[in-house]
């Protein structure tokens, strides 16, 4: 998979250089660059925003360089990704979802947004996908960015030393996962679930199912798509 980002804050991205590790870029998994949106500004003062039409606080960020730097940096399958407040929520389907593509391009946006004509315009040749991470709202794109290529990247086929981990996560499965213990057996006058010491493994995977459901049903009533599972 490649991977670009545009930002006017390309060093953002430096955690990656972290985080996916260099087994995934040698081994081919994952191609990442950042660029500098300033690049495609062409003025003198390389400007990348402007008052807004129809008057309203903050600036916004001009059509030209964005056209410029997604003409430059997107192939035709490129899926271009805009994170927004105002984008669809971002879930692990997505992430599933996108995991199988072979282009990502994220638009990171500041100020109070870009140019809607970018966004349009690029909708007329590539797959454009506005994501949320949440309502709340940050300064910038490249906090979400950074969010949403980690849950991507790390479900390529691949990438993790024991893709069996994935399967139990949360949401993997549409719930949220089951606490999780490890030694000593007692710490600070707290013991582990009898149940975990027991062995008995048809037990375990019961106890962890309704510790799931019942995690589940208590902090995201709106994960609950069956009460009486
Ligand atoms: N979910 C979410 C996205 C964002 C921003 C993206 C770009 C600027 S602010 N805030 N909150």
């Amino acid at each position: 998979m490649r991977i670009d980002a545009i930002s006017i804050f390309p060093d953002y991205f430096a955690p990656l250089d972290l985080s996916l590790p260099g087994k995934a870029r040698r081994a081919g998994l994952v191609d990442f660059t950042a660029h500098d949106l300033r690049g495609w500004a062409t003025d003198r003062h390389r400007t990348v925003d402007d008052t807004p039409y129809g008057g309203g606080a903050g600036m916004v960020m001009k059509p030209e360089p964005w056209g410029e730097a997604l003409d430059a940096v997107c192939t035709d399958a490129a899926v271009l990704i805009v994170p927004t407040p105002s984008g669809a929520p971002f879930t692990h389907a997505d992430a599933v979802d996108l995991s199988g593509a072979e282009h990502l391009v994220f638009a990171c946006g500041r100020y109070e947004g870009i140019d809607q004509r970018v966004i349009d315009h690029a909708a007329t040749r590539w797959q454009v996908r506005e994501i949320s991470l949440g309502d709340f709202v940050v300064n910038g794109g490249e906090v979400a960015a950074l969010a949403i290529i980690e849950a991507v990247v790390r479900l390529i086929p691949g990438f993790m030393g024991n893709p069996e981990s994935l399967a139990e996560e949360s949401h993997a499965d549409g719930l949220l996962e089951y606490p999780v213990y490890t030694k000593p057996a007692h710490w600070r006058d707290l013991d582990v679930p009898e149940v975990l010491l027991s062995g008995d493994h048809g037990r375990i995977a019961a106890w962890r199912r309704e510790q799931s459901r019942a995690r589940t049903r208590q902090r995201r009533p709106d994960l609950t798509h069956d009460a009486g599972e």
